[in-house]
């Protein structure tokens, strides 16, 4: 089965996220991927990925990768936060992060992160 990843970012975070997404393109191009909407909008745009678009970050679209994680439909999370900026939906957020803890979902938060979990995650697609 295709391994199931969700990728987010907040704006001052998007730069890093498709520079990040374009290093591992070749991987994530053999993944099923799923975005919040600004950002899936610029992995397509910007990269040719097939990318499913959920609503934007603050319209729902955390929530929507929520419920999809809960319902055991995502594998994995790329969550590249922007600790400085509040954000309208931080309670959105929260959950989306805690649906990770409760289920014991990957989820990478930042630039270092990503990488070590993108990394294991492609290495695990060629061996397996
Ligand atoms: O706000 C976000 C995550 O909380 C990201 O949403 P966008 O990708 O639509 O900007």
């Amino acid at each position: 089965m295709k391994t199931r990843i969700a990728l987010i970012a907040h704006d001052k975070k998007k730069d890093d996220m498709i520079a990040l997404a374009g290093e591992y393109k070749d991987f994530l191009a053999t993944c099923t991927l799923t975005a919040t909407g600004t950002t899936g909008g610029r992995l397509i745009n910007e990269l040719g990925l097939t990318v499913d678009r959920k609503h934007s970050g603050p319209f729902g679209g955390d929530l929507q990768i929520g419920s999809m994680l809960v319902e055991g439909l995502i594998d994995c999370v790329i969550f590249l936060r922007d600790p400085m900026t509040p954000q309208p939906h931080e309670p959105d957020i929260n959950a989306l992060v805690r649906a990770c803890d409760v289920h014991n979902t990957p989820c990478a938060t930042n630039l270092s992160s990503a990488h070590l979990v993108l990394s294991q995650l492609q290495l695990r697609a060629a061996t397996a």
